[in-house]
């Protein structure tokens, strides 16, 4: 008997949309299933590969690069070696931040017609506090990427007001009116409801071609290795990044007791921080990620006080 074909699920949103929150959620309800996750981050360090919640073997990095375009043959390489082994019950390909999904849709076209797998369902994650607030081409080109998706998360909604969430409804209902959709906090959806509509949507036309976007507006930075912050240094440095980058995320230290280690998570003014575990504490690392002219590399690299690593 041939092997079945793996379903496949993939995962697109701007920088920060809540992708990598999504995935995490919808290991959570595996339920046994064995689910092996590529993770495509923009920057050099593939923070979001840690963030994935899988076991080590199921969790396959793609940086440095974007994985609709440069890094696609990388992509089909791996799925190809899974296939060749014990075939898993479902891949997840989540892209990255700057990536434009639909070129995606080319690389499963090939794995189906070779019997490896076969799109389940393309989820587009909107992020309800963005839209709006990047131009109007940027966003118009995030609600074209969603309008060729099989469910638009509009997530975030805890961030909003209902009037927003509202003028984003009307916005979709004008440009993606039957693409499924959900309005979500914490891209909170469940396993069945994903599946189910990937069912739905087999015949949604998405054998059109689409090149990808042009990353050469984005730029990243990474940092490693970089000594222990003051609380000083560290305020200066999310009101830095706050003032003037997309995306920024990594592990830091602070000075004083104990040396505490934290998650720092930042979308435009958007700013999380948690703190790591002792157990989990890792190497400082920050990748920082926004408009190609106006990347504080400087600024960033004299407050940590290290160079950049890439
Ligand atoms: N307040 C709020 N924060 C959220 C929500 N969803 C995700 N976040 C936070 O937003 C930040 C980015 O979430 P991720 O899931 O890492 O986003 P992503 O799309 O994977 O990010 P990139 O891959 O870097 O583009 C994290 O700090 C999340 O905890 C939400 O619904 N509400």
């Amino acid at each position: 008997m041939a092997p079945r074909s793996v379903p496949t699920l993939t995962v697109g949103g701007f920088l920060g949309a809540g992708k990598t929150t999504l995935v995490n959620g919808l290991l959570r309800q595996a339920d046994g299933r064995r689910v092996v996750v590529f993770v495509n981050d923009f920057g050099a360090i593939n923070i979001d590969h840690d963030l994935i919640e899988t076991v080590e073997a199921d969790r396959i990095a793609l940086s440095n690069g974007c994985v609709c375009c440069s890094l696609n043959d990388d992509l089909i390489r791996s799925m190809v070696a899974f296939c060749d082994g014990d075939r898993p019950d479902l891949f997840v390909i989540e892209a990255s931040g700057v990536a434009d999904p639909r070129s995606l849709s080319s690389t499963l076209e090939a794995l189906e017609a070779a019997r490896h797998a076969h799109l389940r369902a393309r989820l587009y994650v909107l992020d309800a506090a963005q839209v709006g607030g990047l131009g109007y081409a940027d966003t118009e080109d995030l609600v074209d990427q969603a309008a060729a998706s099989d469910l638009i998360v509009v997530n975030k909604s805890d961030l909003v007001s209902g009037n927003r969430l509202g003028a984003i409804e009307q916005l979709l209902d004008r440009s993606a009116p039957t693409v499924t959709r959900a309005v979500t906090s914490r891209a909170r959806v469940s396993w069945k409801d994903v599946m189910g509509v990937g069912a739905q949507m087999r015949c949604s036309g998405r054998h059109q071609m689409h090149g990808h976007g042009d990353h050469g507006a984005f730029a990243s930075t990474a940092f490693r290795g970089f000594p222990p912050l003051s609380e000083d240094r560290l305020a200066a440095l999310v009101t830095l990044l706050k003032r003037t980058c997309l995306r920024a995320k990594g592990v830091l230290t602070v000075e004083g007791e104990g040396r505490s280690s934290t998650l720092l998570q930042l979308v435009g003014p958007y700013v999380e921080m948690t703190p790591v575990p002792p157990e989990a504490s890792q190497l400082a690392q920050l990748v920082v990620i926004g408009w190609s002219k106006t990347l504080p590399t400087a600024e960033v690299s004299d407050l940590l006080q290290a160079e950049p690593w890439a």
